[in-house]
């Protein structure tokens, strides 16, 4: 059984709907990447899942304990970062962390050396005593991450963690989301940057408008919109009729030669480029360059969310 299982989700406020039936399932240790538009419904979805919203309708699970009607046991397995940043004014580092600590329950004796722990963790070691406010937003963000991982808790869901950050502190925050997965931690992490989650989420969900487009590992949802993927090749040994040849392997949309270099589109749910290089030794290229393109995540998801608004 998954460990988050969220089946036929509505929820509403008022007469807006904002969650119209989403449907997914968690397998523990994954990260799954939550991406739609501004006001598809991610942050509501999250805030069920964090025991904040109750559903009007629908079943969600974590560890198969019902969300809405164990609230208490759920946020001892959970770590919630809001989309916003908010503490009490003069805070220092430390005193936030003990706020939270404290409110977790972790017990006195311990804390200071998980708070410790933390913010090494997060590499923020030397603002101990810096006042909250004189953070960067790229700190606050580690801040807010080592706030969440307190209490240890299995389950992370964090809301659009790296909006509003300088490429640096993004790839700070990734970094730290590797570590996090590598410790087992399975992670909920919503973005309206498709291509931000695509290097280590490992399945992807996208929502519109209250409704789930599709779900699954990022293969499965190429495969699904069978979008092509093209392989830049040259080819010392180039004739027309290797050409011919190459034309045969099947999987291949198109093929444009332009002196020793081709220009392959492949279907993605046939032929992997590995499959093409393959195919290509096997049929006596030589090959001096293979190079894929980075399939088009721009492309994948107008083409998944075309006609849709939210
Ligand atoms: N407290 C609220 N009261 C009324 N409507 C709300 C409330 N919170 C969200 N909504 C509406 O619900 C819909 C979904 O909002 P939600 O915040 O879940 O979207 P989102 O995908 O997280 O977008 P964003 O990236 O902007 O946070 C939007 O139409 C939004 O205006």
């Amino acid at each position: 059984m998954s460990f988050v299982q969220i089946d036929n989700l509505h929820v509403h406020y008022g007469n807006t709907r904002a969650v119209r039936g989403v449907t997914f399932d968690i397998p523990r240790g994954e990260v799954f990447g939550f991406i739609g538009p501004n006001g598809a419904g991610k942050s509501t979805t999250i805030k069920v899942l964090a025991t904040l919203i109750a559903p009007n309708r629908g079943k969600v699970t974590i560890g198969g304990i019902n969300v809405p009607e164990n609230p208490m046991q759920i946020r001892r397995m959970i770590g919630y970062m809001p989309d916003f940043f908010g503490a009490y004014e003069d805070l220092s580092a430390a005193e936030y962390l003990h706020f939270y600590a404290a409110a977790y329950q972790v017990p006195r004796r311990q804390r200071d050396q998980t708070i410790a722990d933390v913010l090494k963790l997060v590499d923020l070691q030397e603002k101990f005593s810096a006042p909250v406010d004189s953070l960067s937003r790229g700190m606050k963000q580690r801040l807010s991450l080592a706030r969440v991982l307190l209490h240890d808790p299995d389950l992370l869901l964090l809301d659009e963690p790296a909006s509003g950050l300088d490429p640096r502190a993004r790839i700070e925050i990734r970094e730290l989301l590797k570590a996090l997965k590598e410790m087992g931690k399975t992670i909920v992490i919503s973005s309206h940057i498709l291509h931000e989650l695509a290097q280590f989420c490992t399945r992807i969900g996208i929502i519109e408008a209250g409704k789930m487009v599709t779900e699954g590992s990022l293969q499965d949802i190429y495969r699904n919109l069978g979008l092509l993927q093209m392989v830049h090749v040259q080819v010392l040994n180039l004739t027309d009729d290797l050409v011919k040849q190459i034309e045969l392997i099947r999987g291949l949309a198109s093929v444009e030669r332009q002196t020793d270099r081709l220009a392959i589109r492949l279907r993605a749910e046939e032929l992997e480029a590995e499959d093409l290089l393959d195919a290509m030794y096997r049929l006596g290229c030589r090959i001096r360059m293979f190079q894929p393109e980075a399939m088009d995540m721009e492309t994948a998801f107008m083409k998944l969310t075309e006609g849709k608004t939210a």
